[in-house]
């Protein structure tokens, strides 16, 4: 082989890993073997999200574990100077006093303190950071000991938790909804994840030539890497199209949005596949939650409340009973052939995808982004991990909050979905737009976009 790695006989030749800073890097690998087709079998998945998953979830992600979210908002943007903030109040993200905070979290690093911090004038989404406690007792020492961990293998490039500009976020406060990024800022960021696939469409970035590629793409990993983003970019879409800010300040679902972004007849017949897309991300997730129960059973789930501990213990074990009976198609092996190399290949791509998300200008979004990018490569690194040792698998505590709140939004998506396929397919007219109402409502960046960017 020209990089000197063994070939794999399934997985066909594969190139020299991407250097984590570089956008220069060769492909994942060029296979020669039959692109993988869905396994998934949509209609079973969509009533087994329905009725189980779904509701489990929405009594987890509330939970006091779940809801706390440590993340450092203000990292620059490694790949280009970044002036694309966001600008309306939607945008901007809420983070949480000491007093907020479960007992357990508390005199960790970085409970919020807040105080008067100085507001960007163009740009409301510059809200006070806290002050730091970075001390530890030895008490909370013992109890985060299950939480932290020498995270080699990580699919992601994590925050450090120790950074003062790390800080709590009550992901309960900051939904995911619409925020009015958009424009270049935004199709920028997407741009650039999706070359991070290694492909490079044209000079012009045209989402649709990307997919049309994409059909004709015959390596397995490299496909598998764009149903996942475009599988998360379908679940983000989702959200944006279902918690939508009308005029007068309305939230509801926008049924127009939701056409446009998805529909067959004005995507050049790209709907149907982000769809489809969207249900591999979550099929996948769900099989990276089913392959670590070992595990997640053993997690203690600390918060410093036994009561709402042993509740969430409770609450996964039911989970994962049931997830066990599901007869969840998504094989791993299949798509990622279990090899070293190719696993480095991905490992060295996602974490690109990691860091582009410090360049998203919209706060709440890249809060967002950040939580699922770390979901996705949690997820990746349960895959790719050595069955045999599962109970032993390394996981922090921000891994397993981010997992299966990514986890949560893919599922949110797919209930999303049917309410709204189920809305148009009786009230076709829903999808034209609305007389009274202006459909778009325009996010303005604060500064006008730095020439000096990320080219291909
Ligand atoms: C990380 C991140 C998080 C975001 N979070 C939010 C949020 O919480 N709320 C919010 O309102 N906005 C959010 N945005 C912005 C939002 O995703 C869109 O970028 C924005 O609404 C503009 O949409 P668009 O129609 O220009 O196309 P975009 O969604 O920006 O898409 C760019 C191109 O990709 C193609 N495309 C669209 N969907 C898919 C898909 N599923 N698979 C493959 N290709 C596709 C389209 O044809 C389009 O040309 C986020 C953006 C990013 C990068």
């Amino acid at each position: 082989s020209r990089d000197g790695h063994q070939h794999s006989a399934e997985c066909g030749h594969y190139h020299v890993p991407a250097p984590e800073d570089g956008k220069t890097g060769d492909c994942i690998c060029s296979s020669n073997i039959d692109v993988i087709p869905c396994e998934c079998d949509e209609h079973s998945l969509e009533t087994f999200n329905k009725q189980t998953v779904n509701p489990l979830l929405q009594q987890m992600m509330g939970r006091v574990f779940f809801r706390y979210f440590k993340v450092n908002l203000e990292r620059e943007c490694p790949f280009w100077v970044d002036h694309d903030r966001c600008s309306i109040r939607d945008c901007a993200v809420e983070t949480c006093t000491r007093e907020e905070l479960p007992v357990s979290l508390r005199s960790l690093p970085s409970a919020k303190t807040p105080s008067q911090g100085q507001m960007d004038k163009a740009c409301a989404m510059e809200k006070e950071l806290s002050s730091v406690d970075t001390s530890l007792t030895n008490e909370q020492k013992v109890d985060v000991s299950n939480w932290e961990g020498l995270n080699d293998d990580n699919f992601c490039v994590m925050d450090d938790e120790d950074s003062s500009d790390c800080t709590y976020i009550d992901l309960s406060k900051n939904p995911e909804r619409y925020t009015g990024y958009s424009g270049p800022p935004a199709n920028r960021i997407w741009r650039a994840i999706y070359e991070e696939n290694c492909f490079k469409p044209s000079e012009e970035f045209s989402a649709y030539s990307l997919a049309r590629a994409m059909q004709l793409e015959t390596c397995v990993e490299k496909k598998a890497f764009y149903r996942l983003i475009s599988g998360l970019h379908s679940s983000i879409s989702m959200h944006l199209c279902a918690e939508y800010l009308h005029p007068f300040g309305r939230w509801g679902p926008n049924y127009e949005e939701f056409f446009r972004r998805f529909d067959d007849s004005v995507t050049d017949n790209e709907g149907s596949s982000r769809v489809r897309n969207l249900y591999f991300t979550y099929s996948m997730v769900l099989r990276a939650v089913l392959k670590a129960s070992p595990r997640l059973y053993a997690e203690q789930f600390y918060t410093g409340d036994p009561v709402d501990d042993e509740l969430i213990r409770k609450d996964i074990r039911q989970f994962l009973h049931s997830l066990s009976h599901f007869r969840l198609r998504f094989d791993e092996h299949k798509l990622f052939c279990g090899d070293h190399i190719h696993k480095e290949q991905f490992r060295h791509h996602f974490r690109n995808i990691s860091r582009i998300m410090d360049c998203v200008g919209c706060e709440k979004c890249r809060l967002w982004g950040k939580v699922q990018t770390q979901g996705i490569g949690t997820a990746l690194k349960i895959l790719f991990s050595d069955t045999a040792h599962m109970e032993n698998l390394n996981l922090k505590r921000s891994e397993i909050v981010s997992l299966w709140n990514t986890l949560g939004r893919l599922s949110s998506s797919l209930i999303h979905l049917e309410m709204f396929k189920k809305a148009l397919e009786a009230k076709p007219e829903l999808a034209q737009p609305s007389p009274n109402e202006p459909n778009v409502i325009p996010f303005a960046p604060s500064a006008p976009v730095s020439s000096n960017r990320f080219e291909l």
